[in-house]
């Protein structure tokens, strides 16, 4: 693990063969993680990083500068499983802050929060089909108003999988595909836990919305 400051923690949780990714060192690979907020991206991403250096490669991990929620040298998921990584603006900024002969030795790159770094294409691209590197993405797939989010759908065509995970309903507890938000805020980019976002089926996704949509009707007209 080329990290800045700590080494890996160990994962508890025990690896199925599955969720582990193999692959030449001649021929990169591109594996997208998508899925709404609480949905396991973080986590399932982390699992993979942590099989790819338990096999013996050089992994690292970026996350977006712009959440701060934990802190900028650590990913953490919702529940509290942890890695050390590179809080980045840019992807860009990645080689030059690694330095080029740790780069030239990495063989896995971890992406979270993917949905924040603009040159997400042009990143991987170069990754896998000229530095050779397998790059593992995790982001949402879409905001909250359930519109494509950053550049995370432009890297499917040029993916070797997909894997688009679901949470739990808060409201009914069957599988959710969305992220609902629950403050009146409507940037696109709002970070936030569970304080500003729920996860939601599509059945209530469309009910709470529609609540929220009278209620600021409602208030207007009084
Ligand atoms: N509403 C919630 N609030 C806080 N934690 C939650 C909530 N729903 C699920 N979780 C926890 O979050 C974990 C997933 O965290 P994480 O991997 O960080 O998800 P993601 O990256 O998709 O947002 C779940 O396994 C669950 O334990
Ligand atoms: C839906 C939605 C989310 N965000 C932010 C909120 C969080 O800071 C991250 C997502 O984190 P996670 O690891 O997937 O839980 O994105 C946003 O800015 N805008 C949105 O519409």
């Amino acid at each position: 693990m080329l990290s800045p400051t700590r080494p890996i923690p160990s994962i508890p949780t025990p690896q199925s063969h599955a969720e582990t990714t193999q692959s030449s060192s001649l021929c990169g690979e591109i594996h997208v993680i998508v899925g709404p907020m609480f949905a396991g991206k973080t986590t399932t991403l982390l699992r993979r990083i942590q099989a790819e250096s338990n096999n013996g490669r050089t992994v690292a991990v970026i996350k977006s500068s712009k959440d701060t929620r934990y802190g900028l040298d650590s990913i953490v998921t919702h529940d509290g499983m942890k890695l050390p990584c590179w809080a980045l603006a840019n992807l860009s900024l990645f080689r030059q802050k690694i330095g080029t002969d740790a780069y030239d030795q990495l063989e896995v790159i971890g992406i979270d929060e993917a949905q924040f770094f603009e040159d997400l294409y042009d990143f991987c691209c170069e990754a896998a089909d000229h530095d050779g590197k397998t790059v593992i993405v995790a982001g949402l797939d879409g905001d909250y108003l359930r519109r494509s989010f950053g550049s995370v759908l432009d890297i499917i065509p040029i993916a070797n999988s997909v894997m688009k995970l679901t949470a739990r309903c808060e409201v009914c507890g069957k599988q959710a595909q969305f992220t609902l938000r629950k403050t009146d805020e409507r940037e696109t980019e709002l970070i936030g836990g569970a304080d500003v976002y729920m996860p939601v089926c599509r059945q209530h996704y469309v009910i709470e919305t529609a609540r929220s949509v009278l209620g600021s009707q409602k208030l207007a007209y009084t």
